[in-house]
């Protein structure tokens, strides 16, 4: 049997000491929590590519350059997925939840009291020691 890994581009969007994030729909996969905006790097994409198409789609955002912060390879059970995180703070539009989506700026030191998937705690620990 062959596992299929999903290849996830995902945005810590960044303005001094808060991150964008959004909260994603009920029938999505770990619907209904939180989430950094990102998607599915599709065959042949870069990540940046894959990453900068998400962003436009997802809050409004032109992203201008990323920095990797890490790569994260999560089993869930029902599905595995290879989240590549980067750091975006050079970008331009307004963020805001372009699909209708619940979506804030929250403060970093606040970022632990929103309910993420469960790869994301790695993520939020990373943060929280580099920028809090
Ligand atoms: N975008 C995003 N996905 C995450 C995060 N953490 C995490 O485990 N994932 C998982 O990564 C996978 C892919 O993300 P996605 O659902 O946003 O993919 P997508 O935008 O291409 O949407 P689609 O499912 O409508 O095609 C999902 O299984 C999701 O549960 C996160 O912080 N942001
Ligand atoms: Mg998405």
């Amino acid at each position: 049997m062959t596992i299929e890994i999903v290849h996830v581009a995902v945005g810590v969007i960044k303005k001094n000491n808060a991150i964008f994030i959004c909260k994603r729909a009920d029938e999505q996969h770990q619907g209904g929590l939180w989430e950094f905006p990102g998607g599915k790097v599709e065959a042949g994409e870069s990540v940046f590519v894959a990453l900068k198409r998400e962003l436009i789609e997802e809050v409004g955002l032109t992203i201008h350059s990323s920095s990797q912060l890490m790569v994260i390879e999560h089993d869930y059970g029902d599905k595995c997925v290879k989240l590549d995180v980067h750091v975006v703070s050079n970008f331009s539009g307004e963020a805001h939840g372009a699909e209708g989506q619940p979506s804030e700026w929250v403060a970093i030191t606040e970022l632990e009291n929103y309910d993420f998937p469960e790869a994301n705690a790695e993520i939020i620990e990373k943060i929280v020691a580099r920028y809090a």
